[in-house]
């Protein structure tokens, strides 16, 4: 028998107290959408009346399975809940639930807001009976209650039956400042079930500062509380809120929580988890954080040879849960850590069959490990690992060859005197024992220069004979320079993520003595993968 568990998200008000973070109506209801199709209780939408963003969003919400929600704050002191513009603006909103932040310390209650405890108690009870008078459900968010708690437990649990006695159909007790250990978030759920607030009423929002809100939200469920807030990534003020996407996979994946509560996300949801968390980072234009538990690119990365070695006997040895329960995916990266599993994994992934006893097995780690050392780096540019291990099992076509390039970047006046640069590269290859020379300029449609590195992609790109049709389709997407070694033995690397018009995406690495030489390699071996995985598709398809 498992306990249902409310799941409450405010990525789109809390989340978007993020800083830097700004969404549009429209990007808000994509969120919303996806956090209902994941599988979660309410969806706080933000706070009407104090943005236009918020407006627009409320004016046209989503239809959605899941509560809409819209945040507020309690009356202000002097004026009744019916007279309080404030609160009128997030009524207007028309949500069926309505949440409102509330001070439960009492040093807010005194410097903060400047009214006698008594006044808050009133703002309080007046606030959420209202809100229950006009047909709404209504929640209270109790903020900074384990500061409170710890100052005045009274008064604490006074705000908290206000606000219970009021009408509210939650209460949740915000760590707004974040800094509550888990065993302390624990006792003062406790202590608000003794108070006479139901498990089935309390709710927990913890806020990131210690690294611990995942832990102080699962120490409030241990200890009884039946709603979790969070933001999907751990967006939210400061350092965020409780990431609900590490939560979701929590709940539903890890013992003891999976076996004793339930909450409305199904498998097939759970699924879906990391394309969310991605479109999330795709909306703020933000690289996804690697190490993101369950859904970072890492989260099921083998870098070691011993782990890689394991895994591919058996992956439960080194994978605590499974990488498609949440959508994410395993990847055996080489680099200078590996050993021959990570190789004839990654091999395989690639398609590249190779025999366990094949003596270029040995010549390709020791390649990698080589030119690791030299400043190359293969655990993130896969498609250079798979060229290089090609060269090494004489499987890599000559395709072209280089015969020289140059680039120029000139600054100059244009006609209306304005200092200006402009790139241009020359490349000359040889196709087939045909000599082509190429030049580029590097001008994008808005007319201006983009750089000696686009130039000569544009030079390289324009004439590769009878191969044109393969690169007609590429285009660069980003683009990575780092500076590694010290000194004189500084060198520079680049790493350069192509795209195709079928979809497909890869990453290369280039490393010499200057960004010229860098970029041009991790440009040739782009343009060789692209070369390689169309031929075999070819070939396939013969
Ligand atoms: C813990 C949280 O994260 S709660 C969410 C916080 N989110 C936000 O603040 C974002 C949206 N906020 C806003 O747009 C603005 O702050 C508004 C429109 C709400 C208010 O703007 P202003 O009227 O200019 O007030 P300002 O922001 O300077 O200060 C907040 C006021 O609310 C009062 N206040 C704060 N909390 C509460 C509360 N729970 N109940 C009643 N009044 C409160 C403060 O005492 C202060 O009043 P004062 O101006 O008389 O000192
Ligand atoms: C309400 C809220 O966001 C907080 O107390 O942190």
């Amino acid at each position: 028998m498992t306990t249902r568990l409310s799941l409450y998200d405010t990525t789109l008000r809390d989340g978007q107290q993020t800083q830097g973070v700004q969404f549009s109506p429209h990007e808000k209801a994509r969120i919303a959408r996806a956090l209902d199709a994941l599988g979660v209780d309410y969806v706080e939408g933000g706070w009407p009346g104090t943005n236009p963003t918020d407006d627009a969003f409320f004016e046209a919400p989503p239809t959605l399975r899941a509560t809409l929600s819209a945040f507020g704050m309690t009356k202000r002191a002097g004026r009744s809940a019916a007279n309080d513009d404030v609160l009128a603006a997030v009524l207007n909103a028309g949500t069926p639930a309505v949440c409102l932040v509330g001070k439960t310390s009492p040093a807010h209650v005194e410097q903060a807001l400047g009214i006698a405890p008594d006044e808050n108690l009133e703002s309080i009870r007046e606030s959420i009976a209202h809100l229950v008078a006009e047909g709404r459900e209504a929640i209270f968010d109790a903020e900074h209650f384990f500061d409170g708690l710890a100052l005045d437990q009274g008064y604490a649990l006074e705000c908290l039956r206000a606000a219970h006695e009021a009408g509210a159909r939650w209460i949740v007790l915000c760590d707004t400042n974040g800094g509550t250990m888990p065993a302390d978030a624990a006792k003062g759920v406790e202590a608000v079930l003794r108070a006479g607030i139901p498990g089935g009423a309390t709710g927990i929002h913890a806020h990131d500062d210690t690294g611990q809100a995942v832990a102080v939200s699962l120490a409030a469920v241990d200890a009884g509380a039946r709603q979790i807030q969070g933001t999907l990534n751990g967006l939210g003020e400061r350092t965020g809120n409780a990431d609900l996407t590490t939560l979701i996979a929590t709940l539903e994946l890890k013992a003891p929580w999976r076996d004793r509560f339930a909450t409305g996300v199904t498998d097939e949801a759970l699924a879906g988890l990391t394309r969310t968390s991605r479109m999330l980072d795709d909306i703020l234009n933000r690289v996804p954080r690697r190490q993101a538990p369950y859904v970072g690119a890492a989260a099921f990365a083998h870098k070691a040879g011993l782990h890689a070695s394991a895994v591919g006997k058996a992956p439960a040895l080194y994978e605590h849960v499974p990488p498609k329960a949440v959508g994410n995916e395993r990847v055996v990266p080489m680099s200078n850590q590996a050993g021959r599993s990570n190789l004839r994994q990654r091999l395989a992934a690639a398609g590249i069959d190779a025999a366990p006893d094949d003596p270029a097995l040995a010549r390709i780690l020791d390649r990698i490990k080589s030119r690791e050392a030299e400043g190359y780096s293969y655990d993130t540019a896969q498609a250079s690992f798979e060229l290089l291990a090609r060269a090494e099992l004489g499987r890599l076509p000559p395709f072209f060859e280089v015969e020289r390039y140059r680039v120029t970047v000139e600054r100059r006046r244009d006609r209306r005197s304005r200092m200006v640069s402009l790139s241009e590269a020359v490349v000359v290859v040889k196709v087939g024992g045909e000599k082509m020379l190429s030049v580029s300029e590097s001008i994008g449609p808005d007319g201006r220069d983009k750089g000696p590195v686009n130039a000569l992609w544009r030079a390289l790109a324009k004439d590769l004979g009878p191969f044109q049709e393969v690169v007609n389709d590429m285009r660069l997407v980003d683009y990575r320079v780092r500076i590694t070694g010290k000194g004189t033995d500084a060198v520079t690397r680049v790493v350069i993520d192509s795209e195709d018009g079928a979809g497909a995406r890869w990453s290369t690495v280039g490393v010499g003595a200057n960004i010229v030489d860098a970029s041009f390699e991790a440009l040739l071996d782009a343009v060789r993968w692209k070369m390689v995985r169309d031929l075999s598709a070819a070939e396939a398809a013969e």
